[in-house]
């Protein structure tokens, strides 16, 4: 069986890094290319790229996404940065080249997935719900894009169970003390020397706290993740939001 040819966008950086060591190590792929800043994204069509897997910067991921989707080159996309507009965006490019697949995933960890599932099911049982997220100092943005999404995907459950606004009385206080507003979710982020990627879903009740935690300690936890949308995206077309959608979690 031919390997799937897979580029790596942003090579150089932290996580493009590791992608590039993972794809050469993938008995069932071969690197096509590996590009960073200043590199030309005209040496993806001459390399015979399938699927280009970008992990760049939210103010780069655009164009990146446009130039691959018009050659009708898949994408695996872990760059944040996600906005509903962007993703309308997208969804016009692919509208444009049937048959081209995009996943974007928040987190290719498959702790931080389940972490999100969890968070799914159970915050419907309780009134209070925060997120806490921890990262390294060169993250570019925050909060994270897995904490944006789960603070979403927490909104989305209380609402479905009929669940009034979280209880707060706090009148006063230094901006930005209660964190940023997610759809009503308190999102908390704290960027420490040390840390790699890590996120707290506190929920409470009367007389209880559940945590769930989910701690990346070294950027390989996300490999199996981009691997996995790598093999998946080329038979999906369309766009295709959250890892979640290529694991069976339901089994
Ligand atoms: N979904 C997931 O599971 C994960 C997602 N991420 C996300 O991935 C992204 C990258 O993270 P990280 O690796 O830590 O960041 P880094 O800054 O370490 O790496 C990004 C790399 O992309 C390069 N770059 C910038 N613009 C372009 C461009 N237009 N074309 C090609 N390369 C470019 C940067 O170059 P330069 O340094 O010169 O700017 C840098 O080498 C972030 O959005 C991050 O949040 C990270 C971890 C997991
Ligand atoms: O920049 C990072 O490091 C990470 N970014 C992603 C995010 O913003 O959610 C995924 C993970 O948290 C690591």
């Amino acid at each position: 069986m031919s390997k799937l040819r897979v580029a790596v966008l942003g090579s150089e950086g932290r996580m493009g890094s590791e992608a590039v060591r993972a794809v050469e190590a993938a008995d069932d792929m071969e690197l096509a290319a590996a590009l960073d800043r200043d590199d030309s994204l005209e040496a993806l069509r001459g390399a015979g790229t399938q699927v280009a897997v970008d992990l760049t910067h939210p103010d780069a991921v655009m164009g990146n996404l446009e130039h691959c989707v018009r050659n009708g080159i898949h994408c695996v996309v872990g760059t944040t940065g996600w906005t509903d507009e962007r993703l309308e965006t997208v969804r016009g490019w692919l509208d444009g080249s049937p048959g081209t697949g995009v996943l974007i995933a928040p987190n290719f960890g498959i702790g931080a997935v389940l972490t999100m599932r969890f968070a799914q099911q159970a915050a419907r049982f309780f009134e209070s719900a925060e997120v806490v997220e921890l990262h390294h100092p060169g993250k570019a943005d925050a909060p994270s894009g897995t904490a944006v999404r789960t603070a979403q995907i927490i909104a989305g459950a209380r609402e479905e169970a009929g669940l009034p606004d979280q209880p707060d009385a706090t009148s006063t206080g230094l901006e930005g003390a209660r964190g940023a507003d997610v759809d009503g979710v308190p999102v908390h982020a704290v960027r420490l020397r040390g840390l790699v990627a890590h996120q707290e879903v506190l929920l409470g009740g009367e007389g209880e706290t559940l945590t769930i935690r989910h701690d990346s300690l070294h950027r390989s936890s996300f490999m199996p993740g981009v691997l996995l949308g790598v093999r998946r995206v080329v038979s999906t077309p369309g766009l295709t939001f959250g890892l979640e959608h290529f694991l069976d979690l339901d089994r």
